[in-house]
C-alpha cells in the first residue's frame, strides 16, 4: 500500500521541502534505473547528490554478500542500513535485514515489530525483504545454560571426601557461564551475528543474496574482532584447565568406579570461539564483506570515525564507503542558525577530506531532511538519496 502511496503524496511532500535537491533524485522512485550509476573513487568533497556511491558494483552478481554499517550512536545506521536493505530488494535481490544493535531501533524505522525472534516479511514491499532484531540475550542464554555446572556435585562430594574439597572450590570458580554473565563488550553482537551466519547456511535461505546488518556503535564493533584474541587467551586458558580437571576428576571417578564428568562446557565454549573465528573471517573477506562507515558532519563523529577506519583496516576489514549523514542543505534564507551550522559541518567535510584514511574512501553525502525516516516509504526515499 505505501509503494503506492510513494509517488504521488509522500515524495511530493519531501520533494516540496527539499527543493534544494535536483527533481531527478526526488522522484528516483519512478525511474529506479536512472540512478543505478558507474562507481568512481573520490578523492575529495563531492557536491550532495553527486553518484559517487558505487551501488551498481555493490549490486552486481547474484553470489551472496554482507554489508555491515557500522558507527557512532545515533548517526543514522539503522535508517541507512534499513534504506539500503530496501534498495537492494527493489533491485531484484531478495534481502535480509538484520539488527545485532542491542539497542535495536530497526522496528521504529521499518514501523513495524521485529523483534519476535524470526524472520519477518516487511510490511508495504513489493519485493522479497526480511527483518530481524536479535535477541542477544537470548543468544547468550544458549551458552550459558550449557556451561553452568556441569561436573555436578558429584565430583565436588567425592573430592570432598578426599580432603580436596579447597581444590574442588577453586576450580569450581572457574564456572564458565560467568563469563558469559558478565560477558566482554562485543561478545553479545558477535554471538547474534554468527547465529545469522548458522541459519543462513540452510538451503531454505539461499535465495537470499544480499545480508544487510545494523550494527552496535563503534565500541562494540572493534571489541567485537578482537573477540578471538580474547577469547584464545581468557576461554583458551579456561577450557585447558578445565580439561586439565575433567581428566583428573575422570580418573579419580573410573578409580572409583563412577562415570566421566561431562564435556558439554568446554565444547561449547570451543564451539564458542569457533564461532568468533567465523565472524572475524566473515569480516574480514574482501569477497563477500563490505563494512560501511556511517558518520555526520560534527568534528567528534569525524573523528571517531577516522579511528574506526583506521582500526578496521588494521583488522584488515574491507572498507570502501563513507556516508555523512544528515548534511544541512544550503540555506536559502537568512537564518543565521543555518548558516553557522552548515559553515561548521563543511569544516567537518574538509576534516574528511584532509583525514589520510577516509579521503580515500567513497564519499555519500546524505541530507538532513525534516520528516522523520520511518516506514518503507520513507526508506525509500533515503534509499534514492544515497544508493547511486
Ligand atoms: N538524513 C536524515 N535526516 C533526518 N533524520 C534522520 C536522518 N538520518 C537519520 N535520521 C533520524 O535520526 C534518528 C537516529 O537515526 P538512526 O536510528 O538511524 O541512528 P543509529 O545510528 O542507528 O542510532 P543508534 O546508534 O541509537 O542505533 C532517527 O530518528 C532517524 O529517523
Amino acid at each position: 500500500m505505501y509503494s503506492r502511496l510513494l509517488p504521488s503524496a509522500m515524495a511530493r511532500r519531501l520533494a516540496s521541502r527539499c527543493s534544494w535537491l535536483p527533481q531527478s533524485l526526488l522522484f528516483s522512485h519512478r525511474q529506479p534505473s536512472l540512478f543505478v550509476r558507474h562507481s568512481r573513487p573520490v578523492s575529495g568533497i563531492a557536491t550532495i547528490a553527486e553518484d559517487v556511491g558505487g551501488f551498481k558494483e555493490m549490486t552486481a552478481g547474484n553470489r551472496r554478500k554482507y554489508y555491515m554499517l557500522g558507527g557512532k550512536g545515533g548517526v543514522g545506521k539503522t535508517s541507512c542500513a534499513a534504506s539500503l536493505a530496501v534498495k537492494f530488494a527493489t533491485q531484484g535481490h531478495p534481502t535480509i535485514v538484520v539488527s545485532t544493535d542491542p539497542a535495536h531501533s530497526l522496528s521504529d524505522s521499518f514501523a513495524q515489530d521485529l523483534s519476535g525472534g524470526t524472520l519477518v516479511p516487511v510490511d508495504g514491499m513489493n519485493a522479497p525483504l526480511f527483518a530481524l532484531e536479535i535477541n542477544p540475550e537470548r543468544s547468550r542464554e544458549e551458552f550459558r545454560s550449557a556451561s553452568q555446572n556441569t561436573e555436578g556435585t558429584g565430583v565436588k562430594d567425592l573430592m570432598d571426601s578426599m580432603g580436596l574439597g579447597m581444590l574442588a572450590n577453586q576450580l569450581g570458580d572457574l564456572k564458565l557461564g560467568e563469563l558469559l554473565d558478565t560477558p566482554p563488550p562485543g561478545l553479545d553482537e558477535a554471538i547474534a551475528i554468527s547465529k545469522i551466519m548458522e541459519f543462513v547456511k540452510a538451503q531454505e535461505y539461499s535465495m537470499f543474496s544480499r545480508i544487510v546488518f545494523d550494527t552496535a556503535p563503534t565500541g562494540h564493533t572493534l571489541r567485537l574482532l578482537s573477540l578471538p584474541d580474547f577469547l584464545d587467551s581468557s576461554i583458551g586458558k579456561i577450557i585447558k584447565l578445565r580439561n586439565k580437571l575433567a581428566s583428573a576428576t575422570s580418573a579419580l571417578k573410573s578409580y572409583f568406579g563412577q562415570g566421566g564428568p561431562k564435556q558439554d562446557a568446554s565444547d561449547k565454549l570451543e564451539q564458542l570461539r569457533e564461532r568468533m573465528v567465523k565472524v572475524r573471517e566473515l569480516f574480514r573477506d574482501t569477497e563477500s564483506t563490505e563494512f560501511i562507515i556511517v558518520t555526520i558532519p560534527t568534528v567528534m563523529a569525524v573523528s571517531e570515525s577516522s579511528r574506526l577506519y583506521a582500526s578496521l583496516k588494521k583488522e584488515s576489514v574491507p572498507v570502501k564507503r563513507l556516508i555523512v549523514n544528515q548534511l544541512l542543505p544550503p540555506s536559502a534564507t537568512d537564518c543565521k542558525f543555518c548558516a553557522m551550522k552548515r559553515k561548521d559541518q563543511m569544516r567537518a567535510l574538509e576534516m574528511i577530506k584532509d583525514d589520510p584514511g577516509l579521503t580515500v574512501l567513497k564519499l555519500i553525502q546524505a541530507p538532513l531532511v525534516d520528516v522523520e525516516i520511518r516506514g518503507v516509504p520513507a526508506l525509500k526515499f533515503m534509499g534514492d538519496m544515497i544508493w547511486k
